[in-house]
């Protein structure tokens, strides 16, 4: 099976972090997820990262680097999601495809109830940010 290639936002506001809860209609419904989606043909990881965070919550947003990746098996398919700190640069957050969404205190990431896929990336995010620190 080959893997579906996944851009994953990192958007930060000091101590609180962006996460976005899945649709109740979607698979992994009202699992937590750092937003984004998946790559379309000819298109960069950035490009990707960029235009997902466009489509659901109409922002302007640039990517200023890269945290590290996830692959994880789903059984029915396997993703890999690559993370990405992105600023947001212009725009309100509107909320148009997903269940929820909200900052949260670093603290309180582990409490999340993620999507299986991005236990890792959460992970790298507290190393990263103790060792930034
Ligand atoms: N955007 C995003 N997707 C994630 C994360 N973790 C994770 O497992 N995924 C999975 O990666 C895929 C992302 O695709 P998408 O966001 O475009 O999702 P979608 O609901 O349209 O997917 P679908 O076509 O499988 O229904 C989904 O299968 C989703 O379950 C995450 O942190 N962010």
């Amino acid at each position: 099976m080959k893997p579906i290639q996944v851009s994953a936002a990192i958007i930060r506001k000091g101590d609180f972090i962006l996460v976005a809860q899945r649709n109740h209609h979607d698979d992994l419904g009202l699992k937590w997820e750092f937003p984004g989606g998946k790559i379309e043909a000819n298109e960069t990881d950035e490009e990707c990262m960029v235009r997902e965070l466009h489509e659901e919550f109409g922002i302007q947003s640039k990517v200023t680097g890269f945290l590290g990746e996830s692959t994880h098996n789903y059984g029915s398919k396997i993703v890999c999601l690559k993370a990405f700190f992105v600023e947001h640069v212009s725009g309100e957050f509107q909320k148009r495809v997903h269940q929820n969404i909200k900052w949260v205190h670093v603290n309180e990431l582990k409490d999340m109830d993620w999507a299986p896929a991005d236990i890792k990336l959460v992970d790298l995010l507290l190393e990263y940010l103790q060792s930034s620190n």
